[in-house]
């Protein structure tokens, strides 16, 4: 850092800098010639000697410039050497006697220099100079107070009184200097002291928002202060990142690592910053200047906001694999980290970091030990987990079980069952660790959180431990016996209850095996955790679903029993109640005498879930309220009214229904299997349709609150009710495990229509699992929603390259917000000698696959509506461009008219370049309510008709046009 007290400066006497100690009258123009004799030393031993020979003539200025020169000259050598030298102690004893008479700008240059010293410790002397500087702070000037703030933090740190006298007036005076480099000072100096607080670093930032002059180094540390603190400001970031984008080229290594590392921090996922910066690292050859820390911090940015920016990850893995040597333990686990949260296919990265982990885990703290195993089981490729790195972490852990944390116990377990089920063998001595650890949790010596319960119930289940699973729940988990969900800290936008996934797991498995009284022991449960009437009143008609299904009316009956009771009833329990002939509940049924305790319980107030569900519990609530029982379409026509007139949902409606239609036509499936159930729309639309030669929809779906919903409101209620109970099925579970299920119910070559409406970039791992497992049948159908907006860029890839797919890519609107443009596929799928391979590699797709996952969660977060404008656009041109370039494009568009009050779409092909047209009409839900959107079925071919042997497979042609019926 330069000295703004320059010699030239020094010399301008009155005019020139503040004084440095109080004097009665000027100071002698003796004293300023040995302080600027002083400045001009260059090297430590000739600046002593100076000092030995006129210290006696030394006033307090002098004292204070001859101290300020030290660290300036001694280019990080310690004074220890000097210990003896008597110049250095009578300039101690001078700095003592100084500090009563010092000006700020003297206290602060004093303090400065005493941090800058290397191998000189004082605390008696500090504590006076930060003393005598709380009684003096109404004259500090704000470039003075930045510097004593920047460098006597330690001692702030111990003396909190002097850290609150000095950070009130300094903080005014520094915002109030419109100088960025004090702004950036003081922020670091308060984060680095942990004395962030709010109002503070607000007010500095409104500062910092007013300054036009910003160097690079200085940004850096202001950025990485807000980060440190956990301070995060939307518009100074943005105005940041405009001004870093602007002067990138000026930033060093350092500074580049703590911005990106910043705005990871904070999730602020500037886009073109990080391209920006990832750009020069590479192209200047900065990386190579990089310490491994530097290294590690930007590839764990780049990881943390999930842009896989693929040169700056090879670039790095070159660097890895120069500099593995020099790497810690904290730069190996946060690059394999960085690696596998990207899913960058990267065995090169991952062999050498294993080289340099094995032999040395035992020097790794538990932590991090935790961290690499679980890079190394989300890494691709999933060889990875094949590293011998699990067996020595096992031994490692065997010892050392008591010595775990909750957060670790849990990692671990779910970490070995993850490993287990790629390796499809156990770690050797897997089985014992996990004992232990269930011992420690069985006790209570360890209590999981809810997320924590949800991974530990999943990896025990996985690990073919369903008795220990429930067994976990029933003991510690059960009864209001579970944690407060929720973990200090908390960040994320949305909320996540582990309770839901932990339910999800055990009733998955008690549904597989009929187990009806642990069954409905969960639903109860589920309806405890519930503030919601209307969400334990469904979760309650699901337990009485569960003893129908299993034949147990009794078991029914006393349930209902309860209901009256509590009042907990509704239209879908009153249909529920006329299954087993009973058409009045209240007048029929007698209350039950004695209360459930578990009905009874109720939390106090609405739990962050069941808030952050509220489209879903809209839904619900609008269905019962207005949908007609034994009448389907009137169920949809409330859910599109939701979706069209109150909130933005997630449903395949509009002109994404108007293509399942047509599909469906064709195709006449026998069985349709959906991923991604969500509140049952398209699947008890689809069922509706294929009900009509007795064919069947299996749904499979991860979240039980959505389940809830689909059985109660729809499948239960009113498809049941409307003789299509028998047409649709709900597998509960994630579909890595749910897709197993379905194959052992149903058998292999079942599916001939498939439905992929989960998260995009797993389009591709799914089907290529349904070719694994056999489950499609010959010229089966896949269609794929979503496929351009959040994206799904391999499948997109894969059903275009690989031969044994004929594929439509379709353009379209998104139902609920016509200005997001969207794509579906449609694929028939042949065996063939490509079938169950894997494409050609194609590595700009992981870029792209990030980005769509990125978009994902923010649709999530937020919703898609939300997402529409630039951000978005940009990423459906660029998704485009990319697959223009690779030679794919869509072959067909959705159109749609209003026609007497609804709305009409249908599908046209494209010719040969065509492009699809760009819309510029009204938003039809303007015009039309739930239940007024029509398909138009017939009049197009697909691409993959022509594959079916002599169109065997298409019991119907398509050349009828007809509307199909309902929304
Ligand atoms: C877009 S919504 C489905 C909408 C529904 N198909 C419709 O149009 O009415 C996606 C749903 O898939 C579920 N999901 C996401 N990934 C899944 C997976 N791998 N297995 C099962 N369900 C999944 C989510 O919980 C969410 O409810």
């Amino acid at each position: 850092m330069t000295s703004f007290y320059s010699a030239k400066i020094w010399q301008e006497g009155k005019r020139g800098p503040p004084p440095i100690f109080a004097s009665i009258g000027v100071r002698h123009p003796f004293q300023i010639q040995l302080d600027i004799a002083l400045r001009e030393q260059e090297t430590l031993p000739s600046l002593f000697d100076l000092i030995g020979q006129e210290i006696e003539h030394f006033d307090a200025g002098n004292t204070v410039i001859a101290v300020a020169q030290i660290p300036k000259v001694s280019q990080d050598q310690s004074l220890e050497v000097f210990r003896e030298n008597r110049a250095w102690q009578e300039l101690q004893r001078r700095m003592h006697s100084s500090v009563a008479r010092l000006e700020p700008r003297g206290l602060s240059m004093l303090a400065y220099a005493l941090a800058r010293m290397k191998g000189f410790e004082d605390p008696v002397l500090l504590t006076a100079v930060l003393d005598r500087s709380v009684t003096k702070m109404p004259d500090f000037g704000p470039t003075d107070a930045a510097k004593l703030l920047c460098k006597s933090r330690l001692q702030i740190r111990e003396r909190s009184d002097l850290w609150v006298a000095l950070s009130k007036e300094a903080a005014r005076k520094i915002c109030d200097s419109g100088r960025f480099i004090d702004i950036s000072m003081t922020a670091w100096a308060f984060a680095k002291a942990g004395q962030a607080e709010r109002i503070l670093f607000g007010q500095l930032a409104s500062a910092a928002l007013q300054c036009n002059d910003l160097p690079p180094h200085t940004i850096a540390n202001l950025c990485w202060a807000f980060a440190k603190s956990k301070n995060s400001n939307k518009d100074l970031f943005d105005m940041l990142a405009k001004r870093s984008i602007e002067a990138h080229r000026s930033f060093d290594r350092q500074s580049v690592s703590n911005l990106v590392w910043a705005f990871a921090t904070l999730d602020v996922c500037h886009e073109e910053l990080f391209a920006v910066f990832a750009n020069y690292t590479i192209d200047s050859g900065l990386w190579r200047q990089f310490s491994p820390q530097m290294a590690s911090n930007m590839l764990w940015a780049y990881g943390k906001v999930g842009i896989a920016h693929m040169r700056l990850f090879d670039t790095f893995a070159e660097y890895v694999a120069l500099n593995i040597e020099s790497f810690d333990n904290q730069n190996l686990a946060n690059s394999a980290w960085a690696y596998a949260t990207t899913q960058l296919p990267s065995q090169q990265v991952f062999d050498v970091l294993t080289k340099r982990a094995c032999g040395r885990l035992s020097t790794f703290r538990l932590d991090e030990l935790c961290g690499i195993m679980w890079a190394y089981v989300r890494a691709k490729p999933e060889s990875v987990a094949f590293s011998h790195i699990f067996e020595e972490s096992v031994q490692l852990l065997l010892p050392r079980v008591q010595s775990l944390d909750s957060q670790s116990v849990a990692n671990v377990i779910w970490i070995l069952a993850t490993c287990q089920q790629l390796r499809q063998q156990a770690v050797p001595q897997a089985r014992e660790l996990v004992d232990s650890l269930m011992v420690a949790l069985l006790d209570l010596r360890i209590r999981l959180d809810s997320e924590g319960a949800a991974q530990v119930v999943w990896s025990l289940w996985r690990m073919g431990r369903f008795h220990d699973a429930w067994i976990l729940f029933v003991r510690t988990l059960s009864d209001g016996r579970h944690p407060e969900h929720g973990k200090t800290g908390y960040t994320k936008k949305h909320a996540v209850d582990g309770r839901q996934r932990y339910y999800q797991t055990l009733l998955m498995e008690t549904e597989k095996r009929g187990d009806v009284q642990k069954q409905v022991f969960l639903w109860k449960q589920m309806a405890a955790d519930f503030f919601s009437r209307n969400l334990r009143t469904a979760c309650l008609n699901c337990a009485v679903m569960a003893y129908l299904n299993g034949g147990d009316q009794d078991g029914a009956r006393e349930m209902l029993r309860q209901m009256v009771r509590t009042k907990l009833f509704n239209q879908v329990t009153g249909s529920l109640a006329a299954r087993m002939g009973i058409r009045n509940l209240e007048a029929e049924l007698e209350p039950a005498e004695i209360l459930d305790i578990t009905i009874r319980r109720r939390p106090n107030c609405q739990s962050r879930y069941e808030d952050f569900h509220y489209k879903e519990a809209s839904v619900l609530e609008t269905v019962v309220r207005e949908a007609r029982a034994g009448d389907v379409t009137s169920v949809h026509a409330a859910i599109e009214n939701v979706g069209l007139k109150e909130v933005w949902l997630k449903i395949a409606g509009g002109e994404k229904a108007c293509v399942i239609d047509n599909v469906i036509a064709k195709q006449r499936p026998k069985l349709i299997l959906e991923f991604g159930t969500y509140v049952g729309y398209t699947s008890t639309r689809m069922a509706l349709q294929v009900d009509a030669w007795g064919g069947k929809v299996v749904t499979m779906e991860m979240d039980p609150v959505n389940v809830t919903s689909l059985k109660e409101v729809e499948a239960r209620n009113h498809i049941e009710m409307a003789g299509l109970s028998h047409a649709v099925m709900v597998q509960l579970g994630h579909s890595d495990d749910a897709v197993q299920m379905v194959l052992e119910k149903f058998g292999a070559h079942s599916v001939d229509m498939v439905f992929m409406d989960q998260r995009g970039t797993a389009f591709h791992d799914d089907l290529k699992t349904l070719e694994r497992l056999n489950l499609m049948a010959e010229n089966a159908v896949v269609i794929a929603d979503n496929v351009l907006k959040p994206g799904a860029p391999y499948h997109v890839w894969r059903i275009s390259t690989l031969p044994h797919y004929a594929t439509d890519i379709i353009d379209l609107r998104e139902f609920g917000s016509a200005p997001v443009e969207d794509w579906m596929t449609v694929s028939w799928v042949r065996f063939g000698p490509s079938y169950g391979q894997l494409p050609q590699e194609v590595r700009q797709l992981n870029e792209l696959a990030r980005e769509s996952d990125r978009f994902r969660l923010k649709a999530m977060a937020t919703s898609m509506k939300d997402l529409v404008g630039d951000p978005l656009d940009d990423f459906a041109k660029k998704f485009t461009d990319e697959f223009i370039q690779l030679g794919i494009r869509t072959s067909m568009y959705v159109r749609t008219d209003i026609i007497d009050g609804c709305a009409v779409s249908r599908l046209v092909r494209l010719g040969a370049g065509e492009s699809p047209p760009v819309w510029a009409g009204e938003d039809p839900r303007d015009e039309i309510q739930g239940g007024q959107w029509r398909g138009v079925v017939g009049g197009v071919q697909f691409a993959g008709e022509a594959l079916a042997p002599g169109g065997g497979y298409m019991r119907e042609p398509p050349s009828r046009m007809t509307i199909a019926p309902g929304g």
